[in-house]
């Protein structure tokens, strides 16, 4: 049976198709962002990647309305370290655009969140004013992984590379990704578990130079020094965030000290 994954990258296929007809050539000026892996690698905090998330096919609609603009600015002022734009629209209600007004709007690193599987995509959000992309192993051949990888690194971009298992986490140091996230929710099932974190950081390589993001279903305190007392040095926080009433202090919360073995 396709699994959502599969019905996402089928969906994915059909927009290339129609993104290789548009002309994403003339690259406006963008600012030049801080690297997002220096910002992770030196700081002593647990760092928060927050995310603009109106939709996800495990929820359904989270916050259909969310002004991107006012949401990454609140997320900034809290003291995010990066924000993440989802950009899929048939499954996330995200778009380029959201991301374009995210990037004029704040200084900080930032992700384009979506399913990556052909260069347009990168060259896209490059064009949007993305400094970061993600790249998702399950998605991908390793062919693909590493043709994708090189393409952003050329490009001047910092890619996250997700990872659900042991296999995927040895694809993604094998093409030399320093920023590695590993997502607690399994794309097939939409099961959610922090346990996964844990099963990555025994098999991390912490005394190379990579960082270790933890992803998805991170809600409080305790979910934050969970994975930061393995070696998580950031997580990524969608849903949690975007349904706080207070962003400020739902970020605080979530910024403890970092307790695990990360260098
Ligand atoms: O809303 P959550 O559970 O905090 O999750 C955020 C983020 O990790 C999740 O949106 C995500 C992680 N990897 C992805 C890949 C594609 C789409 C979405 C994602």
């Amino acid at each position: 049976m396709a699994t959502i994954l599969d019905k996402i990258l089928a969906e994915k296929k059909k927009q290339i198709e129609i993104m290789l007809t548009q002309d994403s050539s003339i690259l406006e000026e963008r600012v030049t962002r801080p690297s997002l892996f220096d910002h992770l690698y030196k700081s002593e905090q647990l760092q928060i990647i927050s995310e603009i998330k109106r939709a996800s096919p495990s929820k359904g609609l989270i916050a259909e309305s969310v002004n991107p603009v006012e949401q990454a600015i609140s997320y900034y002022e809290a003291g995010a370290a990066c924000i993440s734009v989802l950009t899929d629209t048939p499954f996330f209600k995200g778009s380029f655009e959201d991301l374009a007004s995210v990037a004029d709007a704040v200084p900080i690193p930032l992700l384009c969140k979506d399913f990556i599987i052909h260069p347009v995509q990168i060259d896209q959000a490059k064009h949007a004013g993305a400094s970061v992309i993600l790249l998702i192993v399950a998605a991908l051949s390793k062919e693909e992984l590493k043709d994708l990888y090189a393409y952003a690194f050329d490009a001047g971009l910092e890619v996250l590379v997700e990872v659900h298992d042991a296999n995927e986490l040895e694809s993604a140091l094998k093409v030399g990704a320093k920023l590695i996230g590993v997502n607690n929710r399994d794309l097939r099932t939409f099961d959610v578990d922090l346990k996964r974190t844990e099963e990555i950081a025994a098999i991390f390589p912490f005394h190379e130079e990579r960082v270790l993001i933890s992803e998805s279903g991170i809600w409080k305190t305790e979910d934050a020094e969970r994975v930061a007392r393995v070696g998580a040095r950031g997580v990524l926080v969608g849903e949690s965030l975007m349904r706080s009433g207070n962003v400020g202090n739902a970020l605080q919360a979530l910024q403890v000290e970092l307790g695990g073995i990360t260098k």
